[in-house]
Order: structure tokens, then C-alpha cells, then sequence
């Protein structure tokens, strides 16, 4: 647990001037507003003995009145401010670590999770360090003094008697508290199924057209709905019998003050102002007594959370930027792989077995093999998305874990099978966040084969896509993908199934296109079609996640071995 708050300690030590001021403030808020029940029991005796003392009462309770008002808006703003503060650190170091995660965390976690700890969880501790502490603060200060205050000036067998009914009011207002929360939080997890369940079924729309899953869809939706409205209706009740059960058992306090406090007015033991104070401690001792339940539920909440929020921070995070100065000449070069064996993390067999493959500076490689045979983790492991073991992968003859992720990524141009494309115009696409100006960007158009279907729409490079790219053709999604990587200029390009959407015609003059672009490149070409890599320096056919066999197209089909019958098949099937 020390752990988690451990945490908090660098924004602590920027920020807690503000937080400690605001509490100071808070406390003296608390002390003032002791003194009202004592100057409201003045005014009474006042009013009782008709004494002139009653307009320098009244004036003293306005100036304290005036005064805790400007001062409560100087805690809210220090403790609320100062929160909201922390709030945004914890986001800033969750999305910063988030970022810097291995993909294999994302393949265990899906989004959801982490979105959770930005919104729900964050807040969760900002709550815990608002709300809570000042809840925290009127509980032990405020009911304490109180206490001690209606015992030691005006009676403790009084304040023993009105207080007995407190621990029932505890007690009650904490279990129920719990059960309000509870059903409250059943409400919120099927109003997020239901959230969860729209934003899946809007992402889909087409599958659910095309399937003509409307009914069945709506079906689901109706049960969900149905689920959160009965969890809302059960809310409902449950609140319905805390509100009224926590509201009238502190009458049994007040009640037990009328009585007992009124016999001793009536028989002298004390003054009706006294009697006019006790009443207006109690009331300041038994709100937060009441509110102990929802501090306990926030206190508990936040802990949760953070600990949540530690956790993340605790999976290690990939740090590697060790590279030296040169390593982006060093780029310029090669691939080599020594007999590399490759597992992802929750795998019981490894997906790359023994893999040695020599890929010469500027040399153009094609990958071909079964589907599920290991070609894209091959480019995954040379792009360190996952990592590989020492001494297995070496491009520019250094060993890939002493290049470091900035050069490796910036010499490396990557073009995955599902390449996604943001919602921002199509040229924000292919710069993606760098600076290029409009002339490099229409040429990487060019080069990619997609600057003719830009022309076409009416908005042209402007063009705004859809969520995940929609409003382009799967084929002219892939190009603009190979245009985002051209545009990097990399020395090494990484194209995986990237013709798969494309026309034979297309993919040719993409080829084509490319030539010129590729010479002096080093460039590895995953594909299903044996026409992309046909003219190859090397081809490189998978099986299993070995490499069965590689060599020249001619050198290949002369072995009439598994690349033969792949090519046998797509002339049968007219692909080649
Ligand atoms: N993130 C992952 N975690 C665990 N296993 C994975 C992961 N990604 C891929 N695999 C498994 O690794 C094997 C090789 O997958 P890979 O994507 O490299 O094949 P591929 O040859 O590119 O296939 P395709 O031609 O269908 O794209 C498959 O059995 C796949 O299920």
C-alpha cells in the first residue's frame, strides 16, 4: 500500500504548499464554525433577558459569517484546485507509461482498461484527495471539538445522553452507505455494458447490415437496457429507505435534548441559550457522522484505484534508447538473422524455429508462406515490437538491442496487414504527426499509386476520413499506408500483405513505382501472391516458422518444392 502512495510523492513535492494552505484554511473554516452555535445560544439568552448585547451578537455572527464564506472559497479553490492538478499528473503518467509499454501487455489487456484508469480511476483519487479529506477533517475535528466543547461548557451527562442514539446513526448510515454505493455501482457497470455494447454495434455497422443482424441486435440492446433500468429501479429503493431512515434517527438525538435538555432549563441547571447551543453542536457532530459511510466508500475507492494506477506503473516499461550517434548510418545496411527462435509471451510453441536468413545491404526480399506460417512476426521482431533473444537479430551488422527504438523506428519505413488510418485528412495521414511540407507529401502519394484516387475526391488531399479510415476503398487504405512510410524515407522497408486489396493491375504499377524508390534499399516484402516478390533478389518461403526454402524465383521453381506449388495453384487459380 506504502507503494502506491509512493506514487503521488513527486507531485506532492511540487504541489503540497497549495494542499497544506488549503487545509490550514479548512481547519480554521471548522473552528470558526464552532463558534455559531455558541454566539446563536448568545443571541438567545439575548432575546430571553431582552439584553441590548443582542445586535453585538448578531453582528459578530455576520462578520464570522462573511468571513468563513471567503475563506471556504479559499479551501475549495486550494484542496479542489490542487486535486484537479493531481488528477491531470496521474493521467499524464499513466498515458506516458501506456505508451511506453511492450505490445505484449496490450495483447493481454484490451483498451478498456486503461481507459478505465484515465477516466474512472484518476478521478477516483482526485475524489479521495478532495472531497474525502475535507470529509475526513470536519469528521475528526469538527465532531471531536464539538464533543468536547457541549461536555466541558454546558454538560457532559447531557452530551452522554443525546449522543447514545450516534453509534445506531453510525452504524446505520455506514451499511446502508455501503449498499447505496453498491447498488450504485451496479447501475453504472450495466450502463457501461450498455455504453460498451452501442459503441461496438455503431463501430460495426456495416458487418450488422451486411449480416442483416438489425432484430437480433436490437434484441441485445433491449436486454441490456432492460438490465441497467432494473438495477436503476433496485438503486431506487435502496435509497429510498436510506434517506429516510438517516434523516429521521437523528431526531431521537434532538428529541433526547428537547427532554432532557428542557428539564434542566426548566429547573435552572442551564440557560435556553445553552440548551439553543447543544443543538446546533449536535447538528455539526452528526452530519459527518452520517457522512462517514460515503468518506469510508471514497476513502476505499481511491485506495483501489491507485492501487490500480501502481500496478500499471509497475509493468516495466521498454527503455531503450542506448544508441550512439552513428547507429543511423549504421541502418544503412543489412538485416541478419543467426538462428533466431522466437515465442510470444503466453505461447506453449515458438512461432519463429531456428531462423538464419542473410539479407544483404539494399537487397529486396520476398516473403511468402501459409497463412499463420510466421511472416508478420518476422517483421514484428525486426521492428522490436516484440523482442527477440540476444545475438539473433543484427541489422547494420549491430545487434538490434544496442540500437535503440528512436533510430530503429526512424530507419525503418513498416507498413502492417491492418494498417490503421486516423480520422484527419488524408494528407495528415500520410505525414502523421511530422512536419513534411505539401510538395513531399503529394510525391509519396505519387509513389504509392494513390495520388490519382486523392484527385478524384472532391476535397483532394483535405479530404477528412472516417473513424479507422472509411471513406477510401480497402485498396486505396493500403496505399496511403505505403505512402505514410515512404514518406519517412527509411533505409530499411518492412511491407506486410500490403497488396491484398489491390488489383493486379494496381499492384504492378505500385511495383513499378516503387523500383526506383527501393534502389539502394534494404527491403523485406511479406506477401501471399507470388507475382509481388517474383523479382526479388531473395525469396524466402515459410512454413511452420521455419524457413523451408529460399533462393531466386528461377532457383525456386526449379526445386519444384512448396513455392512451386504455390505458384502451380495461383496460375490454376488465374492470380498469376
Ligand atoms: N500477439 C500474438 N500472441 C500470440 N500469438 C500470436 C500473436 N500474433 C500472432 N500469433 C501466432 O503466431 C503465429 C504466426 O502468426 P503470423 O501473424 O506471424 O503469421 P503470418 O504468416 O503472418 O500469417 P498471415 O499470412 O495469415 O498473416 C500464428 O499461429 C498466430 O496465431
Amino acid at each position: 500500500m506504502s507503494k502506491d502512495w509512493r506514487l503521488l510523492a513527486p507531485f506532492f513535492s511540487q504541489h503540497w504548499k497549495r494542499y497544506v494552505f488549503g487545509i490550514m484554511l479548512l481547519i480554521v473554516v471548522d473552528a470558526l464554525q464552532l463558534l455559531i452555535p455558541r454566539l446563536i445560544g448568545q443571541a438567545v439568552d439575548a432575546i430571553a433577558a431582552d439584553s441590548s448585547s443582542l445586535t453585538q451578537v448578531l453582528l459578530t455572527l455576520l462578520l464570522i459569517a462573511v468571513i468563513i464564506a471567503g475563506l471556504r472559497y479559499g479551501y475549495r479553490e486550494c484542496i479542489m484546485g490542487a486535486t484537479r492538478r493531481l488528477e491531470y499528473f496521474l493521467r499524464e503518467i499513466v498515458f506516458n507509461h501506456a505508451l511506453r509499454l511492450p505490445l505484449e501487455y496490450y495483447d493481454r489487456q484490451g483498451p478498456g482498461a486503461l481507459m478505465a484508469l484515465l477516466t474512472n480511476d484518476a478521478s477516483a483519487v482526485r475524489m479521495t484527495f478532495g472531497l474525502g479529506c475535507i470529509l475526513l477533517i470536519d469528521a475528526v475535528f469538527m465532531a471531536a471539538l464539538s464533543l468536547a466543547i457541549m461536555g466541558s461548557s454546558i454538560n457532559w451527562n447531557l452530551t452522554l445522553l443525546a449522543t447514545l442514539p450516534l453509534p445506531v446513526i453510525l452504524l446505520v448510515a455506514t451499511y446502508m452507505g455501503k449498499a447505496v454505493h453498491q447498488s450504485f455501482r451496479t447501475v453504472q457497470e450495466s450502463f457501461s455494458a450498455l455504453t460498451d455494447y452501442s459503441q461496438e454495434v455503431f463501430a460495426g455497422f456495416r458487418v450488422i447490415k451486411g449480416f442483416a443482424s438489425e432484430e437480433t441486435v436490437s434484441h441485445r440492446f433491449a436486454a441490456l437496457s432492460q438490465k441497467n433500468m432494473d438495477a436503476g429501479m433496485r438503486s431506487s429503493k435502496v435509497q429510498a429507505a436510506y434517506i429516510p431512515l438517516t434523516h429521521a434517527l437523528p431526531l431521537l438525538s434532538y428529541a433526547i435534548t428537547l427532554y432532557f435538555g428542557g428539564r434542566l432549563v426548566i429547573n435552572g441547571g442551564m440557560t435556553i441559550g445553552d440548551m439553543a447551543a447543544f443543538q446546533g453542536y449536535l447538528g455539526l457532530i452528526i452530519w459527518p457522522v452520517m457522512g462517514l459511510g460515503f468518506l469510508l466508500n471514497t476513502l476505499e475507492r481511491g485506495a483501489a484505484s491507485l492501487a490500480r494506477i501502481a500496478n500499471i506503473l509497475d509493468v516495466p516499461a521498454v527503455e531503450a534508447d542506448e544508441c550512439d550517434e552513428n547507429c543511423a548510418e549504421l541502418l544503412d545496411a543489412g538485416v541478419e538473422l543467426r538462428n533466431l527462435t522466437f515465442s510470444y509471451p503466453a505461447a506453449i510453441a515458438p512461432t519463429l524455429s531456428n531462423v538464419s536468413l542473410q539479407v544483404a545491404p539494399g537487397a529486396f526480399v520476398g516473403v511468402v508462406g501459409r497463412t499463420g506460417s510466421g511472416k508478420s512476426t518476422l517483421l514484428k521482431v525486426l521492428l522490436r515490437l516484440y523482442d527477440a533473444p540476444p545475438d539473433s537479430v543484427f541489422i547494420g551488422g549491430r545487434e538490434i538491442h544496442g540500437i535503440g527504438f528512436r533510430p530503429l523506428r526512424t530507419a525503418i519505413g513498416y507498413v502492417p496487414q491492418d494498417s490503421l488510418l486516423f480520422s484527419r485528412t488524408i494528407g495528415e495521414n500520410i505525414a502523421f504527426d511530422k512536419s513534411y511540407s505539401r510538395r513531399e507529401i503529394e510525391e509519396a502519394a505519387r509513389l504509392a499509386v494513390v495520388d490519382e484516387d486523392i484527385d478524384e475526391k472532391p476535397q483532394g488531399m483535405e479530404t477528412v476520413l472516417g473513424e479507422k479510415g472509411t471513406r477510401l476503398s480497402g485498396g486505396q487504405k493500403q496505399r496511403v499506408a505505403i505512402a505514410r512510410a515512404l514518406i519517412k524515407n527509411p533505409a530499411i522497408l518492412l511491407l506486410d500483405d500490403v497488396f491484398s486489396a489491390l488489383d493486379y493491375r494496381t499492384q504492378d504499377s505500385l511495383l513499378s513505382q516503387m523500383k526506383l524508390f527501393l534502389d539502394g534499399r534494404t527491403s523485406i516484402v511479406v506477401s501471399q501472391r507470388v507475382a509481388a516478390v517474383r523479382n526479388a533478389d531473395l525469396i524466402v518461403v515459410m512454413d511452420a516458422g521455419r524457413i523451408a526454402e529460399q533462393g531466386t524465383h528461377g532457383e525456386l521453381l526449379a526445386r519444384q518444392g512448396l513455392y512451386y506449388r504455390l505458384y502451380e495453384q495461383q496460375i490454376v487459380n488465374g492470380d498469376e
